[in-house]
């Protein structure tokens, strides 16, 4: 499956933030989003969630028969830097309660517990409040309400940052493990993240998207060419 990016725009008050992004994103392949502070790519996963209409542009699957169709709000996970969970449950109880309202989605060979073993998330922890999770859990919290979904495109806007070593290792080899099934993408602003864990780097500078070549990832020289490509972007924060 692919999903393609066709002429994406999106102007805020006059602001041109993607102005004509473009690219072909393929299933099998973790890809890994560098742009500058404010260069757009939280709002170019907002366009392609659904969360922000975009002003034009096309976004569609291609299945690997061929048949092609629009990308639906349905078709993408969105895994939020700071995610947004009721805290007033415990782990355990949104969860079941996610599984009862997508009973459709289930996987036969997966019960509840069987999900938190695929998130390594402890007994203990399953059933404590979510408000007194940590941001990681809380992470691996919404990861799992996408391995019960399975939508075809999962965003990921800076994961893992927040997560400590052992969890951020644990989750890379999570997100190696669904690539296959996924087309996954995520921004980051850790360089060393990227190229350990990408497939291929896409750069999102002045409202379009352009991929870094990929004999450059694990080359001496790709922290000085990613600098490079970005160079011409006017950062807004930093
Ligand atoms: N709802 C909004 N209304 C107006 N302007 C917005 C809105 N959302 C984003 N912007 C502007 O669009 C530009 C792109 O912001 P965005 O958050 O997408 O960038 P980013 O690449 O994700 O940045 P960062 O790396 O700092 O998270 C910025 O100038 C931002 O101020």
């Amino acid at each position: 499956m692919h999903l393609i990016l066709e002429d994406i725009l999106k102007d805020y008050g006059g602001k041109k933030v993607l102005r004509g992004a473009g690219y072909n994103f393929e299933q099998g392949k973790i890809y890994g989003l560098l742009g500058r502070n404010g260069a757009g790519k939280t709002t170019l996963f907002n366009c392609l969630s659904g969360e922000t209409k975009a002003d034009g542009g096309k976004a569609y699957l291609k299945e690997a028969d061929g048949t092609v169709r629009e990308l639906r709000e349905e078709d993408v996970g969105y895994i939020y830097s700071l995610p947004i969970l009721p805290e007033f449950l415990t782990g355990y109880e949104f969860v079941k309660f996610f599984m009862d309202i997508n009973s459709d989605k289930l996987r036969p060979d997966h019960d509840i517990d069987g999900y938190f073993e695929m998130m390594r998330i402890e007994q203990e922890d399953r059933h404590r409040l979510i408000k007194n999770y940590s941001h990681g859990m809380k992470n691996k919290i919404q990861m799992l309400l996408f391995m019960i979904t399975r939508p075809p495109v999962i965003l990921l806007d800076e994961p893992l940052t927040s997560f400590d070593v052992i969890v951020a290792l644990e989750m890379k080899n999570l997100l190696r493990e669904m690539k296959r099934d996924h087309i996954l993408i995520f921004s980051t602003h850790i360089l060393q993240l990227a190229s350990d864990l990408c497939d291929e780097l896409v750069v999102l500078n002045q409202g379009r998207l352009s991929s870094v070549p990929s004999e450059l990832l694990h080359s001496p020289e790709f922290e000085q060419s990613v600098i490079d490509l970005l160079q011409d972007e006017p950062g807004e924060e930093g």
